[in-house]
């Protein structure tokens, strides 16, 4: 549990068929975006094809997959009330444009399109691979993932934004957990209010041109901490495979992959 009585998501807390019985019942759809702008579009394979086989199985799940190049998007068969929809968007020449971008166009996203369409959404970094269960376990109003490097590490090392002149900001003395900015879940209208949020504090930024350290993460961290998730994912969910796999690991859900950041970005 989180200070604030937020349930921490570990393999052996929960009971998947009780978690089952519940949103089974409730016929859920779970949008999912995911963005791969430029040559992030080879990673798509290994997330889709692992994501079939272990996330949200049993699920209705919607794919919203953004992309500059729609003619690169593999084929990857779907399982049964599972489908995907390309959205063709414009990149960007700084990878960290890409990734903070992803705010608006989630905002965007869900006010024209998911309204009537989805229950819960998740946003993921494309450059991960899922390898066991991710389930309804996972499902909250306003759901967070602890990232893998800073899960234990003490708060003045959180690598939150430390300069008050961004809306990121955050003192040494505050802060609850270091958050990625890889996974952000929950219902619709509360990811919609974040999205907005962060994307709104991005604009601010912009207009007295300063960048927060970890871009849009920086903004995620700075929300989570005002607005706090009712459900954290464990590590277990957003895992780097470069970390190893200590003890209290019992299993990882889901990794980011190994990447050479030169060849795939397109800038420094
Ligand atoms: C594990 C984790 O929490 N990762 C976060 C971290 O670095 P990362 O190193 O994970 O960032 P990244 O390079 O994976 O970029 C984030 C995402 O933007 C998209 N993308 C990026 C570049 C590009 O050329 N094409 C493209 O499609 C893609 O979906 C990618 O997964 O910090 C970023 C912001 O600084 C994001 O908050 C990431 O979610
Ligand atoms: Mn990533």
């Amino acid at each position: 549990m989180t200070p604030w009585l937020a349930p921490i998501v570990w393999e052996g807390t929960y009971d998947l068929t009780v978690i089952d019985n519940i949103y089974k019942q409730q016929n859920i759809t779970v949008a999912v975006t995911v963005f791969a702008l430029g040559k992030y579009v080879r990673f798509l394979k290994d997330f889709l094809e692992s994501a079939e086989q272990h996330f949200m199985v049993g699920y209705r799940v919607h794919y919203y997959l953004f992309t500059d190049r729609p003619d690169e998007v593999p084929t990857v068969t779907l399982g049964e009330g599972r489908q995907l929809t390309v959205i063709k968007t414009a990149t960007s020449n700084r990878w960290q444009e890409i990734s903070l971008r992803r705010m608006e166009m989630i905002e965007k996203l869900i006010e024209k399109e998911l309204t009537d369409e989805a229950d819960y959404i998740f946003c993921l970094d494309v450059d991960s691979k899922f390898y066991a269960h991710w389930g309804a376990e996972s499902l909250g109003d306003l759901v967070g993932a602890l990232h893998a490097w800073y899960f234990g590490t003490s708060r003045e090392q959180f690598t939150y934004e430390r300069r008050p002149e961004s809306q990121a900001f955050i003192p040494l003395q505050e802060g609850d957990y270091y958050y990625g900015g890889a996974v952000i879940g929950g219902r619709l209208e509360k990811v919609h209010k974040l999205v907005k949020t962060c994307r709104m504090q991005l604009d601010v930024d912009r207009a007295n041109h300063i960048e927060a350290a970890w871009q849009e993460e920086s903004h995620l961290n700075k929300y989570f901490l005002y607005n706090k998730p009712s459900k954290v994912l464990s590590p277990e969910y957003l895992w780097d495979d470069k970390k190893g796999k200590p003890s209290y690991m019992k299993v990882v859900r889901s990794s980011q992959v190994l990447k050479n950041n030169a060849e795939v970005r397109p800038n420094p």
